[in-house]
C-alpha cells in the first residue's frame, strides 16, 4: 500500500480535549532512518504528536501507521517504539544498570542477554563503568544517556524524544546535540525530535516540520525552512531576518525602498503587495556609491565571529547585517543582495493558495 520505506504515516490525524482542537489534519510521512525534529512554540502540539505515535494517546481521527502497518488499536507497549521524556523519568531508587534493565526484567527476558543487551548500550552511550552508580550521583547529561540507553535497549525502530536536552547547560547541550546525531547515523533507526529551539532543530534534523497551533505550517530540510521560509512565522520563527515591503513587478522582479530588484520568485501577479525576507548574513555591505540601497548605522553588537549592524534606509526600514569589520554608528552604508538571497512572501494568503504553495515547496 505504501512505500516500505516509510516508519511512521499519519493521516489527517487530528485531536480534541473537550471542545478545543490541538491538532488539526496532521500529516507526515517518516522515512526509516532519518532524523526529523518537529520545532515550534509551547503548546503548539508537539507533545501530543509524539504521545500519538507511541500510543499513549489515542487521535480523534485520522489513521497511524508504524512499519505500514495501522496502529491505531494497538497498545503502547507492543509498538516499537520508545520515548526518551524531557524529565528522564528514570527510577531515581535504583542504580544505572536496573534503569536500563527494568523494561527487559519486566518482559522476562533471560538474564544473560540483558546482561549482554544492557553493556552494549552502555558502551553506546559512553556509560561503561557507571553500572552501579546511583541516578541521584549522576550529572544532568549523565542521566540524559541513560534515559536514551534505556530506550535504545529495547531495540525500537523509532525513538521519539521529547525535548531531551532543554534541563541541560549550554555547553553540555551543544555536545549531545553533536552525540544524539552520531548515535542515530550509527544505528539507522527514525529519531523524532521534538524541540522549540530553532537553532537545535537546524543543526540535528534530516527535515523539520515547523508546527503553529496544532497545524504543519512548513516542512523541509534545515536549509529549505531557513533559505526559503513560506511565511512570516517561520521566517521569525527561524532566525533573525529583514522583512521588507514590497510589490512584486513582473516574475523574477520586486520593487522595494523604491527600486527594483531581480528575485528569484515566480508565480505571484504584477502589483501585488508582498514582502521580502533577507537574512542578515546576506546582506552585502558597501560603499553608499556601490550600494542599491542606502542606510545609516545606527548600532553595532560584538558577537564574536562577526559584528552585528542596524541600519535604517531611506524609507525608515530597519536592516540588520553582519560583517566582520567595524562599521562607524552614524556613518552611511550601501546595501547589496544578490538575487537568490531576496526570497519573496505573500501577504493574506488564501488557504488554498498557501497549501498550494506549500506542495510546491515540498516536491
Ligand atoms: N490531557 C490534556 N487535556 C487537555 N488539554 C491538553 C492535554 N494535553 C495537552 N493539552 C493541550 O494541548 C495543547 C498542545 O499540547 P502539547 O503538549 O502537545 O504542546 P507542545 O507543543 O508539546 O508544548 P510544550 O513545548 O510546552 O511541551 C496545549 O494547549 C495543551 O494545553
Amino acid at each position: 500500500m505504501q512505500n516500505q520505506n516509510y516508519s511512521v504515516v499519519l493521516k489527517g490525524v487530528t485531536k480534541t480535549y473537550d471542545d478545543t482542537q490541538v491538532l488539526k489534519k496532521i500529516d507526515m510521512e517518516l522515512e526509516k532512518g532519518k532524523f526529523y525534529t518537529l520545532l515550534g512554540p509551547s503548546g503548539c502540539g508537539k507533545t501530543t504528536i509524539l504521545r500519538i505515535i507511541a500510543g499513549f494517546t489515542e487521535a480523534s481521527s485520522g489513521e497511524v501507521y508504524l512499519d505500514n502497518q495501522a496502529v491505531t488499536s494497538i497498545p503502547a507497549n507492543k509498538r516499537k517504539v520508545n520515548t526518551v521524556f524531557q524529565d528522564y523519568a528514570l527510577f531515581p531508587h535504583m542504580n544505572v544498570y536496573d534503569n536500563i534493565a527494568f523494561g527487559l526484567s519486566v518482559k522476562k527476558v533471560h538474564p544473560d542477554t540483558i546482561k549482554t543487551k544492557v553493556n552494549d548500550v552502555l558502551q553506546l552511550v559512553q556509560l561503561k563503568g557507571f553500572e552501579n552508580r546511583n541516578i541521584s550521583e549522576m550529572s544532568g547529561g549523565q542521566k540524559q544517556r541513560v534515559a536514551i540507553a534505556r530506550a535504545l535497549v529495547n531495540e525500537p525502530e523509532v525513538l521519539l524524544l521529547d525535548e531531551p536536552l532543554s534541563a541541560l547547560d549550554l555547553k553540555l547541550r551543544t555536545d549531545m546535540q553533536y552525540e544524539l546525531r552520531e548515535l542515530q547515523r550509527r544505528l539507522g533507526i527514525t529519531f523524532v525530535f521534538v524541540t522549540h529551539d530553532q537553532e537545535e532543530a537546524l543543526a540535528m534534523s534530516d527535515w523539520i516540520y515547523v508546527m503553529k497551533e496544532g497545524e504543519i505550517v512548513q516542512s523541509g530540510t534545515p536549509n529549505d525552512i531557513y533559505d526559503e521560509p513560506i511565511n512570516r512565522y517561520v521566517a521569525d520563527f527561524i532566525g533573525e531576518s529583514n522583512i521588507i515591503p514590497a510589490k512584486m513587478i513582473e516574475d523574477y522582479k520586486v520593487e522595494f525602498v523604491g527600486k527594483v530588484f531581480e528575485c528569484e520568485d515566480a508565480g505571484i501577479p504584477a502589483n501585488e503587495h508582498v514582502e521580502v525576507v533577507i537574512r542578515p548574513e546576506d546582506v552585502i555591505l558597501t560603499t553608499p556609491e556601490d550600494g542599491q540601497l542606502i542606510a545609516k548605522v545606527d548600532s553595532q553588537l560584538f558577537r564574536g565571529v562577526f559584528n552585528e549592524l542596524i541600519a535604517y534606509d531611506e524609507d525608515g526600514n530597519e536592516w540588520m547585517a553582519h560583517t566582520t569589520g567595524k562599521v562607524a554608528v552614524g556613518s552611511r552604508i550601501g546595501l547589496r543582495f544578490d538575487p537568490n538571497s531576496i526570497h519573496v512572501m505573500r501577504l493574506n494568503e488564501s488557504e488554498e493558495d498557501f497549501d498550494a504553495r506549500l506542495e510546491q515547496y515540498e516536491d
